[in-house]
This record gives C-alpha cells, structure tokens and sequence, in this order.
C-alpha cells in the first residue's frame, strides 16, 4: 500500500516540479531510479538486479579493507583497497591509511556543481572537492603517492545540462576560482577524450571513426566536464591554490608522484572495465618506479 502512494505522488505534477529543483536541497541521486521504476519493486516477484545494486546508497563510514588479486600474464597481482568515506566527519580518519600506500583513487561528482554539502549547506560541493583535492594533492605525507583522479557521474551531468543547469552561478559567486565559462574552449582532442568515455545508449549506434561531437551528448556536457578537469589540472600544476601551504615548497616537491585523470560513470560497467585496466597499469608502474625496478 505505502509503494502505491509513493507512486502516485511521484507521478504528481507538483514532485516532478520539485524534483527539476533538487539541486536546492539534500536529495541522494539514486532516488529518481528507484521512484521511476516503483512498479517493478512492489511487485513480490521483485529481485534487484546488478544495476539496482550498484545504484544504492550506502555511505562510507569505518575505514573498508578490501583485497583481491587480478592476472598479470602467468602471475596474479594482489590489491589492497581501503576505502574511506568522503563525507567531512570522515576525512580524519584518512591519515590512518595514508602509510604505504601506492596510489589514491580521488572521486570527484562533477554533477554537483549547483549543489550545496549534506554536512554544509553553504558550502558548495564543487569547490569543496577542489579545496580537499589540493590538499591531498599537496600533502607532505604523500609526497610520493600519485593520484587518480576520476571524474565521475559523468551521466548526472548530462541529465542536468539537458534540463537547463549550467555552471555559470558558481562562475559569478567566485570569479577568482572559476574563470568565465563562456570564454573557455576545449581542444577538439579534450572533447574527443570525453566522448569515448561516455557510455553509449543501447539504442544509439557506436560511431566508427573518432569524431569530437555525438548527437546524443549534449555540447555543453562535454564542455562542462572538461572545464572542470582543467580546474583539477591548475591544482596538478599549482596554478590554483586554495588552501594555506603550512610546509614551503620547494620546486621539484611535485617530481615523485604524478596525477591522471578518467572520466568516469561508475554505474556503467563497460565505463568501469576500461578505466579500472588503465588504473591497474598505472599504479602497477608506479609501484615499480617507487622501488626502484623501472
Ligand atoms: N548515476 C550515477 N550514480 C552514481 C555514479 N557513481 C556513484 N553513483 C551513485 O551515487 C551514490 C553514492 O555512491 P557511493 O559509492 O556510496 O559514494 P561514496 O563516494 O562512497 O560516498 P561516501 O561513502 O559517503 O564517501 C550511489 O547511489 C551510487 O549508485 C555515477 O557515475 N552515476
Ligand atoms: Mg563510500
């Protein structure tokens, strides 16, 4: 009975409104999914499937400890993963973990740009993931630890460019920050980059030749998704500095460790496939560079 009310109000007029509104309060992303196929999970036969699993929300909050090994030629790799919850209460905990490790996997929602944090409501999430990237990326304690960096929730984005959203209201409250949108203008080889990580539609066909422009991938997703990797890569280069540096550097601090970038859509595991082999071969190398092998 509760599912066949929450149907008809989210079929209501009035919370469709209020949802094309979300970004003005706290909503998880994943609720449009699961409202939008209510009919499917009242049914008693419902069973989730991968999909429906890999869109909960289940928010990080002890450190997770994950190993699994991955074939490399004859051999088998072993990983190590901790995971950490992003969320500010949380962050504390990250120095734990900083110890030995090889590699840190920066998540960064790029669709939260008009968002405000759960914990803030000030704050905008955007330039809090900025300001939290700077300062992992120019942490003493992980002087010799390379980044990658993974634009994420490539998808969200486009379904918020597609209803009218745009980055242009964070552009005018902090100028100094993020330069004029309408100024800026991707390499044709950045919007390519974007494009081959977009997942495709079933029903959209795979083009053939590299193009950079997709009929179904708006203009102004891809120019919003590389804008904001160019902010990540002023930190890289020390173009932007948000934070107070405690420790000076000197110039060659950033010689040990390097940062990459991915834009990524981690619901799509064709997206993940690509990007996770791509890691593999970089935190192999950089492991190898560490000890002194390569
Ligand atoms: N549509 C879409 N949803 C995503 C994507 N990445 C994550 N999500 C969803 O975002 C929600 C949060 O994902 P989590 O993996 O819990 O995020 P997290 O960064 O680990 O969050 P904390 O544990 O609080 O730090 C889940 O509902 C995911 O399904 C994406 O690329 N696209
Ligand atoms: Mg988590």
């Amino acid at each position: 009975e509760f599912l066949d009310h929450a149907e008809k109000l989210w079929n209501d007029p009035g919370v469709q409104a209020c949802y094309s509104r979300s970004h003005e309060y706290q909503l998880i992303d994943c609720a449009k999914y699961f409202l939008d196929k209510l009919h499917e999970i009242k049914s008693p036969a419902y069973i989730p499937s991968d999909q429906d699993i890999l869109r909960c929300r289940c928010m990080t909050t002890a450190i997770q400890h994950i190993e699994f090994e991955v074939p490399d030629g004859g051999n088998h790799i072993k990983f190590d993963v901790y995971d950490v919850g992003g969320q500010q209460g949380e962050r504390k905990k990250w120095i734990q973990v900083f110890d030995s490790v090889t590699a840190i996997l920066f998540v960064v929602d790029c669709s939260s740009f008009d968002q405000t944090l759960r914990e803030d409501p000030e704050k905008n999430r955007l330039l809090e993931a900025l300001e939290n990237f700077d300062q992992v990326w120019n942490n003493r304690f992980l002087k010799y630890v390379s980044v990658l960096l993974f634009i994420n929730k490539i998808d969200i984005l486009a379904e918020k460019i597609a209803r009218g959203r745009d980055i242009s209201e964070l552009t005018k409250k902090y100028p100094d920050i993020f330069p004029d949108f309408d100024k800026f203008n991707p390499s044709a080889s950045e919007k390519l980059q974007f494009l081959e990580a977009f997942p495709y539609q079933d029903t959209e066909p795979r083009k053939k030749s590299r193009t950079a422009s997709r009929s179904d991938v708006h203009p102004d997703t891809v120019k919003t998704a590389v804008y904001i990797k160019h902010l990540f890569m002023k930190i890289v280069k020390g173009e932007l500095n948000l934070k107070k540096r405690i420790t000076k550097q000197e110039r060659n601090w950033h010689d040990e460790h390097s940062c990459e970038y991915f834009y990524t859509c981690a619901i799509d595991t064709n997206n993940v496939q690509r990007v996770m082999n791509g890691c593999r071969t970089l935190i192999i190398q950089n492991h190898l560079r560490r000890f002194g092998i390569i």
